[in-house]
């Protein structure tokens, strides 16, 4: 096959792929006008049996194209969710007008390359609007700068699937006067980063912020006795690295690639599946429509009477109120009092999750709503592929 015959196929593709972009921008465009619909009646923006319905016929007339159904229900619950989640996020700016401006100032840690740079852009590009980006250097920063009005969002790790929960993130919720707007969830791919021609063998020091090193503990042990240099964030460790012969950093292929540094190791984190949960908090709280999927986080300190925890969650259980992360923390100034951090698969505006936080109140010395929130983690209709 000549090189003439493999440019004209390879011409055919590209072809083939713009015309795709054109019908994408187009359906993302008719299922706007599918919100305008359900906001005037009042309907869920999600409708399960439709999206069953239309994986069903496209899995079939994919069959007789001589598509695989796999193929054709992974691209497609990729169209799906992108649709959902930008018609929540249109129907919450439609509810909140005055919160989201044409301009969103966002805080969050590190600079250019950061995960959480990665994660603020998957945020906000369902929020049209200016994006301005204010890296900082700490986790009080970030929320000191939306506080005093000098950001309008910003966007904290708070938990991991390889570490766990980020207790500095919930004991920070404890004080902080901010309010949480959202949530975001994005996979974190750690590499070794270095400098060009350096060798696994040559490295005598590692750069990092502490999550990465947590992420990445077992293939750190791997590695042997190497000194470890805490960052503050992703993007000072690289720089470090940069600066420092026979070192690395821990961070992103793309972060790396920013500041001129080369993946000598990837896929190095505990967990294959290693993604990070970001809240986006701002002053202050947002109206949640119930025609979308909601979460409510609260903090709740329990009285000191035996079984007062088991008798608080018991309230939710009574109220059908479904609890999907409970996270205990350190009472500041009680050192052996604890708060409780509670997520619910609730909108704060129910009736059910107002009751219950009245009768709450006979089993705790305090409750503090965090925030109601649009939930993004969007559970795929299940359909079958074989
Ligand atoms: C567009 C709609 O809203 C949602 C998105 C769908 C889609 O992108 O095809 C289908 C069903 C709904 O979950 C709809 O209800 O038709």
């Amino acid at each position: 096959m000549s090189n003439d015959v493999l440019n004209t196929l390879r011409h055919d593709i590209n072809e083939i792929d713009s015309d795709l972009l054109v019908l994408l921008a187009k359906r993302r465009r008719i299922s706007h006008g599918v919100v305008e619909y359900k906001i005037a009646n009042n309907k869920p923006i999600r409708d399960e049996a439709r999206e069953l319905a239309l994986l069903e016929k496209l899995i079939g007339y994919g069959k007789s194209l001589g598509l695989d159904a796999y193929y054709v229900n992974n691209v497609f619950q990729t169209i799906l969710e992108d649709s959902v989640l930008h018609q929540q996020a249109m129907l919450q700016k439609n509810l909140n007008p005055d919160a989201l401006s044409e301009t969103h100032r966002v805080t969050y840690l590190g600079g250019q390359g950061s995960y959480s740079q990665l994660a603020c852009h998957k945020y906000f590009s369902r929020r049209p609007g200016k994006l301005v980006e204010i890296g900082c250097s700490s986790f009080d920063e970030i929320t000191g700068k939306v506080e005093n009005g000098q950001a309008d969002f910003g966007l904290l790790p708070i938990e991991n699937t390889s570490s766990g929960s980020i207790n500095e993130v919930f004991d920070l919720l404890q004080h902080a006067q901010v309010s949480i707007v959202g949530e975001v969830t994005h996979s974190v791919e750690h590499c070794l980063l270095a400098n060009p021609d350096t060798e696994l063998s040559q490295l005598t020091k590692i750069f990092a912020h502490p999550q990465p090193f947590a992420q990445c503990s077992r293939f750190l042990q791997g590695l042997g006795e190497l000194q470890h240099e805490t960052c503050d964030s992703t993007s000072s460790a690289l720089q470090s690295a940069l600066n420092t012969p026979n070192s690395a950093a821990i961070g992103s292929a793309q972060a790396g690639k920013n500041v001129g540094l080369e993946v000598i190791k990837s896929n190095l984190a505990n967990q294959s599946e290693n993604h990070s949960r970001f809240i986006v908090v701002a002053r202050k709280p947002l109206q949640v429509s119930k025609q979308i999927p909601t979460k409510t986080s609260l903090i709740m300190a329990t009285k000191q009477q035996a079984g007062s925890l088991a008798d608080a969650l018991m309230i939710f259980k009574q109220h059908k109120i479904n609890l999907v992360k409970l996270e205990s923390r350190p009472m500041p100034g009680n050192p052996w009092e604890e708060v409780f951090y509670v997520d619910l698969e609730a909108n704060l505006a129910d009736s059910q999750v107002k009751n219950a936080l009245e009768e709450l109140k006979e089993y705790t010395q305090y409750v503090r709503i965090l925030g109601c929130y649009q939930s993004e983690t969007l559970q795929a209709v299940s359909v079958n592929t074989q």
